[in-house]
C-alpha cells in the first residue's frame, strides 16, 4: 500500500465497539460515526475494506480487537470473526503468539499514546513472525498508526498487515546471493552485452590483483591472455552458442604480468520474450541475444603442480627418473601401434646389470643406488631422445627403439645400440671415490617378428637376455624362437627338480684328493648326481645353476650335506680312512639356506667328526655380503670345520678379502690346471701358489687329467691334487672298492 492510500486510510477508519466505522475525510467538525453500509460512501470504503489483500485489524484503547478484514481468512487461514474469537478468548489466558500480539498492541499504543496533542501521529512498520494456520510460517509487516477523532483523540490503534514472506524470502536470498557472490573462493566476473565487465568479486581482486575500481567496465581480456590458439577460442564460442556453456583451462594474467593456469567455466544467459534466462532454462533453436556472462576461475598453479608431482610418481622412477613400469608399458604399446599404422619395426631391449646383487651387497645400498642412477644416465646417453629408456625395477632396464624402417635397419639399429650400451656400461664408475664395475646382459626382440603383442615381445626380450646371461653374461642375444624351446625345457626341467627333491632321487659320487707328493689319500668330494626316472644319470651343471636360481638348493645342499656325512660316519666306522670329507655349499644356500643351523644339525645327527669337515664355497658366494661371510666363516671354524675356496682364479681373486676370511685351503680353478704346461698358466698358478702360501693357506689343484700337469702342478709347489687321472668321481660302493681304504 502506497503512503497515498495508507493515509486515507487512517483518516477514514476508526473502530467503534466491533463495527468499522468511518470519518469523512472532508467533513470537518462531523463528529457522527458512520456505520459502513449505512451509505453509499461506508459502502465504498466497506468493500474496500473487505476487497484489500492486506489485512485490516482495529482495535479500541484497551487493545480489544474492533475491527477485523475478511481478508484475514486469505493472510492467516482464519476468518475474521473466528479470530476475533480466538484473539478474545486467549488473551484472557495468555499463549505465547497472542502474548507476542498483546506486547506488541501494547507497545504500540503506548506509542500512539505519547505523540497524543503532538501532531501527526506517524506510521510504525514492524515485521512480526507468526504462523498460518495450515502451519507455513508467514512474515507479516504491521503497519501501525492511531485511530483518532478530530480532537486527536486516541481511540485505538490500525494495523494493515501485509503478508511480506514471499518478498522476504526473494530479499533473503539475494542477500545470501550477494554474500555467496562476495564470499565465494572463486573468482566471479559478470560481463554484460557488450562485453564489458559488470561486476566482479573479492576473490576476483584476490585472485588477479585488479580492484572492482580498475576492472568495471573493462573487457575480460584484462585477465584473460587473448593469444589463445585459435582452435580453443573456437571450441569456446562453439560451446556458448551451443550449450550456453564451457569450461576448460585457460591462461590469466595477473595484475603484475604474470600468467597463471585457471580452470574457467563461461555461463550466459540470454534474454527470451523480456526475462533473462540461464542455460538450463533456455530449450530448443529460439534462443536469446545473450545478455550477461558469468565467469567463474580458480588459480590451478598448485593444483597443476601437485598434478605433475602425482604424475611423475605414477609414472616414472624416482630413483633414476626414468619411466617406470607403467609409462614403459604405455610407450610400448603406442610403439607398437604406430608401427602397425606405418608399417614399421619396433626393437624391444631388455637389460639386466651383471654382478649388481654383489656390487649392493658387498658395498651398500647407497652405492648401488648411485651406480643405479649412472647406469641410467648412461643408458640415456646411447639412444635419441624419442626413444623411450625405462626400469622396470631392481637392475632391469628396458630400451624401446620405434619407427625402425625394414627388418635390416633395425637388426642393424639395435646391434649398434646394443653394443653402444654395453660397451659404455663396462666401463668403470666413479661413485664417491671408488671405481665400481658393472656389465650388462642384454635380449633383443623385434616387433612384429618376436611378437606381435607388447606382453609377448617383452617376455621374449627377456628370454634372450637370459640367454645373454647363461652366454658369459656383458653380451647382447637376438631372440631366436628356439629359445622359447630352451626356457620350456628349462622350466620344465625346475618342475622336475622340484619333484626329484621332494622323492630323493639324487646320489652322490667321491672323488679323492691325494698329497701331490706322496699320492696318499688326503680326502674325498662329495659330488651331487641327479638319477632322472627318464634321463639316467644327470650331472651337476646340467641342474645346479636352476636349483639356485629356484631356491631348490637350499634343501638339495642340505640333503647332500647330510649324506656325505652319514657315508663319512659309515667309513669310519667300518675304518675305512678317507681323509676329510669336502661338501660343496653353493652361494645361495650360504647367504639364505641357514648354513650354521644346518651343520650343527647334521654334525649332531650324524655324529661325524666336524674336523673332518672341509667346506667348499665359492667366491662369488663369500663376496655377496663380506661382513656377513666373515661371521658365518668363523662360526665355521669354531666348530672345527675347515673351509676351501673353491674353483679360485675365476672370480675377484681379491687379496684384500682373502686376507680377512678365515679360511684354510684354495682350490686352484681347473681352467689354469687344464691349460698347463702352458707358461701363463704355469705363471698364474705360481702366483696363486705364492699368494695363498703367503696367508699360510693349503693349495689344492683340481681337473689333473695328465701326468704331465701332474709333473707341473707338483713342482710349483702344490700340495694336494684332485682330477680323472687320480680318480673320476663314482658312488660310494665302487669308490671304497677302487681305493681299497
Ligand atoms: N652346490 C653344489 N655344487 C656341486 C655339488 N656337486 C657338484 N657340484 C658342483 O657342480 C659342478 C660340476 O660338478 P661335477 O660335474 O661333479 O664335476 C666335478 C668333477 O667331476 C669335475 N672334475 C674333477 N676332476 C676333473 C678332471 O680331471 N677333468 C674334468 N673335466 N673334470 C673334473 O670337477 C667338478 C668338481 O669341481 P669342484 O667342486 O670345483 O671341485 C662343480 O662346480 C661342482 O662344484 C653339490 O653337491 N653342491
Amino acid at each position: 500500500m502506497n503512503q497515498n492510500k495508507w493515509s486515507a486510510w487512517r483518516n477514514m477508519i476508526f473502530s467503534h465497539k466491533g463495527s468499522l466505522s468511518w470519518r469523512g475525510a472532508g467533513s470537518e467538525g462531523d463528529t457522527a460515526e458512520t456505520e459502513i453500509g449505512a451509505g453509499s460512501e461506508a459502502d465504498y470504503f466497506r468493500q474496500l475494506a473487505e476487497n484489500l489483500t492486506d489485512l485490516v485489524v482495529t482495535t479500541d484503547t484497551d487493545l480489544n480487537l474492533t475491527y477485523v478484514s475478511p481478508s484475514a481468512e486469505r493472510v492467516l487461514g482464519y476468518s475474521a470473526p473466528a479470530l476475533r474469537r480466538f484473539y478474545q478468548g486467549r488473551r484472557r489466558c495468555g499463549g505465547d503468539l497472542l502474548e507476542r500480539v498483546t506486547a506488541f498492541f501494547g507497545r504500540e499504543m503506548q506509542r500512539v499514546r505519547s505523540r497524543r496533542g503532538g501532531g501527526r501521529l506517524s506510521v510504525s512498520v514492524a515485521e512480526f513472525d507468526i504462523v498460518h494456520r495450515r502451519g507455513q510460517p508467514l512474515c507479516l509487516e504491521i503497519n501501525t498508526s492511531a485511530l483518532q477523532d478530530r480532537s486527536g483523540r486516541v481511540l485505538g490503534l490500525l494495523c494493515i498487515c501485509r503478508d511480506i514472506t514471499a518478498r522476504k524470502r526473494a530479499a533473503d536470498e539475494l542477500a545470501l546471493a550477494s554474500k555467496v557472490f562476495q564470499n565465494s573462493l572463486t573468482g566471479i566476473y559478470i560481463t554484460g552485452r557488450r562485453g564489458e565487465i559488470l561486476q566482479v568479486n573479492r576473490a576476483f581482486s584476490r585472485i588477479t590483483g585488479f580492484s572492482p575500481e580498475e576492472a568495471l567496465g573493462r573487457a575480460p581480456q584484462l585477465i584473460d591472455l587473448d593469444h589463445y590458439a585459435e582452435d580453443v577460442l573456437h571450441t569456446i564460442a562453439e560451446n556458448l552458442e551451443r550449450r550456453d556453456y564451457w569450461e576448460g583451462e585457460l591462461r590469466c594474467r595477473h595484475r603484475d604480468g604474470h600468467s597463471f593456469p585457471a580452470w574457467v567455466a563461461l555461463t550466459v544467459l540470454r534474454e527470451t520474450a523480456g526475462r533473462e534466462t540461464s542455460a538450463q532454462e533456455t530449450s530448443g533453436d529460439k534462443k536469446g541475444d545473450i545478455i550477461n556472462t558469468i565467469s567463474t576461475f580458480t588459480d590451478i598453479t598448485e593444483k597443476k603442480s601437485s598434478q605433475v608431482k602425482i604424475q611423475r610418481l605414477a609414472y616414472f622412477d624416482p630413483l633414476s627418473g626414468l619411466p617406470n613400469r607403467s609409462l614403459f608399458n604405455d610407450r610400448l604399446a603406442r610403439a607398437l601401434s604406430r608401427a602397425q599404422r606405418t608399417g614399421t619395426r619396433v626393437a624391444l631391449m631388455f637389460l639386466d646389470l651383471d654382478r649388481f646383487k654383489a656390487v649392493n651387497d658387498s658395498l651398500g645400498h647407497a652405492l648401488g643406488d648411485a651406480l643405479l642412477c649412472q647406469v641410467a644416465q648412461r643408458l640415456r646417453d646411447c639412444v635419441r631422445s624419442e626413444d623411450t629408456v625405462a626400469r622396470m625395477g631392481g637392475d632391469e632396464f628396458t630400451v624401446i627403439l620405434g619407427e625402425l624402417a625394414d627388418r635390416q635397419q633395425a637388426v642393424t639399429a639395435a646391434a649398434h645400440i646394443a653394443e653402444k650400451i654395453r660397451r659404455l656400461l663396462s666401463e668403470p664408475f666413479h661413485i664417491r671415490g671408488r671405481e665400481v664395475f658393472t656389465s650388462t646382459s642384454i635380449g633383443i626382440a623385434f616387433y612384429p617378428s618376436d611378437g606381435a603383442e607388447p606382453r609377448t615381445l617383452l617376455q621374449n626380450a627377456d628370454t634372450a637376455m637370459y640367454y645373454a646371461k647363461s652366454a658369459g653374461k656383458n653380451n647382447f642375444q637376438f631372440y631366436t624362437k628356439a629359445m622359447n624351446a630352451k626356457a620350456m625345457e628349462r622350466m620344465e626341467l625346475e618342475n622336475a627338480l622340484h619333484r626329484a627333491v621332494r622323492q630323493t632321487q639324487f646320489e652322490l659320487h667321491y672323488q679323492p684328493i691325494l698329497d701331490s707328493r706322496s699320492g696318499a689319500m688326503v680326502g674325498v668330494e662329495a659330488l651331487v648326481r641327479w638319477q632322472h626316472p627318464e634321463r639316467g644319470l644327470v650331472l651337476p651343471d646340467a641342474f645346479i645353476n636352476i636349483a639356485e636360481e629356484s631356491g631348490t638348493i637350499k634343501v638339495l645342499g642340505a640333503w647332500v650335506l647330510r649324506r656325505a656325512c652319514q657315508q663319512l660316519v659309515t667309513w669310519e666306522r667300518h675304518h675305512q680312512r678317507v681323509g676329510r670329507l669336502a661338501v660343496n655349499i653353493s652361494a645361495r644356500q650360504f647367504v639364505e639356506g641357514h648354513i650354521l643351523q644346518t651343520l650343527r644339525d647334521v654334525v649332531d645327527r650324524t655324529g661325524v667328526d666336524p674336523t673332518h669337515l672341509e667346506l667348499e664355497l665359492t667366491e662369488s658366494a663369500l663376496m655377496q655380503d663380506h661382513r656377513y661371510s666373515v661371521e658365518v666363516l668363523e662360526a665355521i671354524k669354531s666348530l672345527g670345520v675347515r673351509v676351501a675356496i673353491d674353483d679360485f682364479g675365476s672370480g675377484y681373486s681379491s687379496l684384500n678379502y682373502l686376507k680377512k676370511f678365515p679360511i684354510d685351503a684354495i682350490k686352484i680353478d681347473q681352467a689354469f690346471v687344464k691349460g698347463l704346461p702352458s707358461q701363463e698358466d704355469k705363471r698364474i698358478i705360481q702366483a696363486i701358489i705364492a699368494l695363498a702360501h703367503s696367508l699360510g693357506l693349503k693349495v689344492v689343484a683340481e681337473g689333473v687329467e695328465t701326468s704331465l700337469q701332474l709333473e707341473c702342478v707338483r713342482a710349483l709347489g702344490c700340495e694336494e691334487v684332485q682330477g680323472f687321472l687320480l680318480g673320476k668321481p663314482v658312488p660310494a660302493q665302487q669308490f671304497a672298492a677302487q681305493a681299497v681304504l
